[in-house]
């Protein structure tokens, strides 16, 4: 673990969200393997983009790094080359913005081909403006820092023509991965099952409602990791999951962040198929987090920007064991924990993404045995107990199909459906 000092400008527009914006940064932190040794804060009217802390300020950092023998500083708010430079200069550690950390993050946790290419090129990107002074060579290793050190002019000129060339390089590694993709999917999307993508806000509970799922369809043996740790989830799971004897596909994807370095978003462009090839987005919200009214709103206009707006969804409030923020509007509360409202969720889906077929569960006396048959035909049926006086059975199609199992219709339908049948 190595510390850093945590810095931040506070926008006196920004006040209420100052809070959320460095506890974030701290998570950031953790998630990359650093910890906070200190934390250094300024009150501004503006934010000077060309120098960040003033000179007062920037001396009493320049302390605190020597006191604490911190590494680096992480600056929360993100900085010009300038500024980023001038403090390097002042305090002699690196300097790492928030773009970089979420880098850094991507950069140690990607585990297939594609996000190690994906994150390459995101950080090659990033540091690219970032060599307009002479001797930079050092920043594509500590990825994207400031500091300008070394023998010149020219040596950055041939770097800038190494990190171009290597950057078309992965572009066309990266079409040809998405090409077999394409492939794969294309084959998939012949088996005509429906796609529905796990989406929200980093940590939110997207991959533990994934579990919670296969877990209701007694399948734990196909769960994906879950941790409390921002960016857990960067490589894109897709599992078979059933509910009212309907299949569809459940994608697991990379979490959003407010303020996604836009290097991202490009480079994990068919990482985020997952969503926009969606015919269902389940928008995940923790719903016992005081700040999920704005981690929504940054998941809403992500989705825009990734092209995935006009897709349906379902706004899913999960935690819902960790007590229920007040203020909370309508909309499926589950718990991923307890499995309360899970079936319910699933139900949803199904009959989301199924708007024109039903599900009833019928009790048919065995003198009804020759219309059940009949029916197979027609209906997806699923016995569920054989009793005395004939089958409890599960009943999937068409509406109008249906009609004329609704006089044999269970009266506790909806009770039944909450637990399982
Ligand atoms: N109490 C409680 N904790 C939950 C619930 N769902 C998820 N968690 C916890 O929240 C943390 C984050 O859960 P994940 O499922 O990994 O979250 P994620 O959205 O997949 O996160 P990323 O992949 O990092 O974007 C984990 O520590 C989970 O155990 C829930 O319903 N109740
Ligand atoms: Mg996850």
């Amino acid at each position: 673990m190595s510390e850093v000092i945590l810095a931040g400008i506070c926008l006196k527009q920004d006040v209420h969200e100052f809070d959320g914006l460095m506890a974030e940064c701290r998570a950031l932190c953790a998630a990359c393997g650093r910890t906070v040794a200190a934390e250094i804060t300024q009150q501004s009217e503006s934010f000077d983009r060309k120098t960040a802390f003033r000179s007062g300020k920037l001396q009493e950092l320049a302390a605190l790094v020597k006191e604490t023998n911190a590494e680096a500083i992480v600056f929360a708010n993100d900085l010009s080359v300038a500024a980023g430079q001038r403090i390097e200069e002042t305090c002699g550690v690196r300097v790492i913005d928030r773009t970089a950390l979420i880098l850094d993050i991507f950069s140690l946790r990607s585990r297939t081909r594609q996000a190690k290419l994906q994150v390459e090129m995101a950080r090659l990107q990033y540091a690219l403006p970032r060599l307009s002074d002479p001797g930079e060579e050092e920043t594509h290793e500590r990825g994207g820092s400031y500091r300008s050190r070394g023998s010149g002019e020219q040596r950055s000129a041939q770097i800038r023509i190494t990190y171009r060339k290597r950057i078309r390089q992965l572009q066309k590694q990266l079409a040809e991965l998405e090409k077999q993709n394409w492939m794969t999917e294309n084959r998939r999307s012949k088996s005509e099952l429906s796609r529905v993508a796990l989406t929200g806000y980093t940590n939110a509970g997207k991959s533990s409602l994934l579990n919670a799922m296969l877990r209701e369809n007694a399948r734990e043996g196909l769960q994906v990791p879950e941790k409390d740790m921002l960016f857990a989830t960067l490589d894109t799971s897709v599992r078979q999951v059933s509910s009212q004897g309907r299949q569809f596909l459940l994608y697991d994807t990379v979490g959003f962040v407010s303020r996604l370095p836009h290097t991202l978003i490009d480079a994990f462009h068919s990482t985020l198929d997952a969503a926009r090839h969606a015919d269902l987005l389940l928008h995940v919200i923790d719903a016992s987090d005081p700040h999920w009214e704005e981690k929504a709103r940054v998941t809403e206009e992500t989705l825009q920007e990734i092209g995935a707006g006009s897709i349906p969804r379902i706004r899913v409030f999960t935690k819902s064991d960790l007590g229920i923020h007040k203020d909370l509007p309508e909309g499926i509360r589950v718990s991923a924990k307890t499995m309360q409202g899970i079936p319910e969720l699933m139900n949803q889906i199904a009959d989301t993404l199924y708007p024109e077929e039903e599900t009833l569960i019928c009790h048919l006396p065995y003198s009804a045995m020759a219309f059940l048959e009949e029916s197979r035909r027609t209906a997806q049926i699923e016995i569920l107990e054989e009793g005395e006086q004939g089958l409890k059975v599960r009943v999937s199609g068409p509406k109008v199909r249906l009609i004329p199992f609704h006089a044999y219709r269970e009266e506790r339908y909806e009770q039944d459906s909450m637990g399982k049948v």
